[in-house]
């Protein structure tokens, strides 16, 4: 839940009075251009950047009151970065299931692999991995532990049919067991096919809080173009 928040770098407001709930079960998308605030607004809700105002809730928990205990209960996937250079895929899980205490974890963790084709490269170093398979072990990572708040910033970007199905999969694999699942993404078709509800910032304002179903088709095309300019 999030209720007139507020973020500013200095000069910069981020994100200005942005409100929303996004519901158990379902999936909410974040669409905008370059710079609307998507991106801050989900490292609110992963704990990560603290609110400047307004109300954050994820999990229950009061992302200012505690943020270590949001970062506990969400799958965060970031725009950019998370990965270790020197450790394998296989490590990152090691590593996410250690810091969860996680126990009986390996068979998931092989599941995940296989899903994102990424299973013959578990033991080599992320360092030389490309943009798109970054991408696809970052998302596994969000969704390992299978988190009450599942957030992917971007997870389709550079990413091929078979890594956009994978993540199609997590998403509503997360929906049907309760998870509240929200992905920010350029691109309209792949939030319809995964998303439930869209909502579009812009300037870091929000614009629109409709249902995905309503940007199909060209219609759909014509005012998703309307909310963005
Ligand atoms: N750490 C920061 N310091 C200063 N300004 C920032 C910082 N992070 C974001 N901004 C600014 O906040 C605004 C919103 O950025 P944000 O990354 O949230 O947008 P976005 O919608 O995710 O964009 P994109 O689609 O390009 O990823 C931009 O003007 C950006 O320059």
């Amino acid at each position: 839940m999030v209720d007139d928040l507020h973020v500013r770098f200095g000069e910069v407001e981020a994100v200005v009075g942005v409100g929303f709930e996004a519901l158990p079960g379902r999936a909410t998308a974040l669409l905008g251009r370059n710079g609307a605030g998507k991106s801050t607004t989900m490292r609110v809700l992963a704990g990560v950047v603290p609110p400047t105002s307004g109300r954050v809730l994820v999990a229950g928990i009061d992302v200012t009151k505690d943020p270590l205990g949001v970062k506990r209960a969400v799958g965060y996937c970031p725009d950019v970065g998370g990965l270790v250079p020197r450790a394998t895929p296989w490590e990152h899980l090691q590593l996410s299931a250690a810091l969860r205490r996680m126990t009986d974890w390996e068979a998931r963790a092989r599941d995940l692999l296989e899903r994102f084709e990424l299973g013959d490269v578990a033991h080599r170093v992320t360092a030389g991995f490309s943009h798109g398979m970054g991408r696809r072990l970052s998302v596994i990572l969000a969704a390992f532990h299978e988190p009450d708040v599942l957030l992917l910033d971007e997870p389709f970007d550079g990413v091929d049919p078979i890594g956009v199905e994978a993540t199609f999969d997590v998403v509503s694999d997360a929906r049907a067991r309760g998870a509240a699942v929200l992905l920010s993404t350029h691109l309209r078709e792949l939030a319809i096919e995964a998303c439930t509800t869209a909502l579009v910032l812009r300037g870091g304002a929000r614009v629109a809080d409709m249902d995905a179903l309503d940007l199909r088709g060209e219609a759909g095309a014509d005012a998703y173009r309307a909310l963005l300019d």
